[in-house]
């Protein structure tokens, strides 16, 4: 590598999955494998593996504003998302180290509930997200449930989800990711939207059958954001995110005796 290369940086604000198919482990492995360079602000430590989650240690909102002023003073990212975030206290001290250091591009991937049903955000945190955290964003990445969370609404056709969009967008983030792997009524496809406040795209792709899908969310969302980090615009992250989750979930990873992670290695070694 030359001296003049330019690293690109990308930070993850989340939670620490001890299993590593998802939270920090899942973005820092994807940074990695997509070129950038990798940092973490951990928010909490879960006991986790492929059967589900036994523990959550959340960290001090203190803690996290430390992490991110010791990164914030030295390594200023190019693009930053966020993960499991827990706490209220935690997600105004993530806001305001956020604003403090004017970070940029930022990528929220709203982590709500494990896929085995353990609460990975507090319910009462959910109006310091809405008020505090979603108006800085670049884009939010929503799956259904959460996308009817945070806009009160069910979402049952194509076009809920497009009214669900331009309430996330009147939330205050740029762009809004719907995504559609919960979705039931498209049957034998994955159908993701994303919404810039003025144009809906979309992304269709065969639903694969599979039940080796944990870290999905957090892997997508943090190759959107080494995407970003790269200075690709909001659809041709998307692309790159998509491109790189298909082949993590389509070589998926067998590995525990239940859910196993995505690939992280598939999309590199298929190129
Ligand atoms: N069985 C599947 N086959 C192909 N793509 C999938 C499958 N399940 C999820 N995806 C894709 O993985 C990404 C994460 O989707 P989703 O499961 O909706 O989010 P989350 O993991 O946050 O619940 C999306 O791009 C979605 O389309
Ligand atoms: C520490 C931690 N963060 C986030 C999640 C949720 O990840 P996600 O990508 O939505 O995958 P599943 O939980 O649905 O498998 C997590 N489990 N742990």
């Amino acid at each position: 590598m030359s001296s003049a290369t330019v690293i690109r940086k990308a930070l993850t604000i989340a939670g620490s999955d001890s299993g590593g198919g998802a939270g920090i482990q899942a973005d820092l492995k994807t940074f990695q494998e997509l070129g950038v360079y990798g940092m973490s602000a951990v928010t909490a430590i879960t006991a986790q593996n492929t059967l589900g989650v036994q523990a959550v240690y959340p960290m001090e909102a203190n803690a996290v504003a430390e992490q991110l002023r010791s990164i914030g003073d030295d390594l200023p990212p190019d693009a930053v998302k966020t993960g499991m975030l827990a706490h209220a206290s935690i997600i105004t001290a993530v806001a305001d180290q956020i604003a403090r250091y004017k970070l940029p591009q930022l990528v929220i991937d709203p982590v709500m509930i494990a896929k085995g049903g353990t609460s990975l955000l507090q319910r009462e945190a959910l109006s310091a997200l809405i008020a505090k955290l979603i108006p800085l964003s670049f884009m939010i990445t929503p799956n259904i449930p959460e996308a009817e969370v945070l806009t009160d609404m069910r979402i049952l056709s194509l076009n809920d989800r497009e009214e669900a969009a331009r309430r996330l967008h009147q939330l205050g983030s740029k762009n809004v990711l719907l995504k559609g792997g919960h979705d039931p009524s498209t049957r034998d496809l994955v159908v993701d939207m994303l919404y810039d406040g003025t144009t809906y795209r979309y992304w269709e792709h065969p639903r694969i059958d599979t039940r080796h899908t944990h870290g999905t969310g957090c892997t997508f969302s943090a190759a959107i954001t080494a995407g970003l980090a790269q200075g690709m615009n909001a659809y041709d992250a998307v692309d790159l995110g998509k491109a790189f989750i298909h082949a993590a979930i389509q070589h998926s990873l067998q590995i525990g005796a239940g859910h196993g992670p995505t690939n992280h290695f598939a999309y590199r070694r298929l190129q």
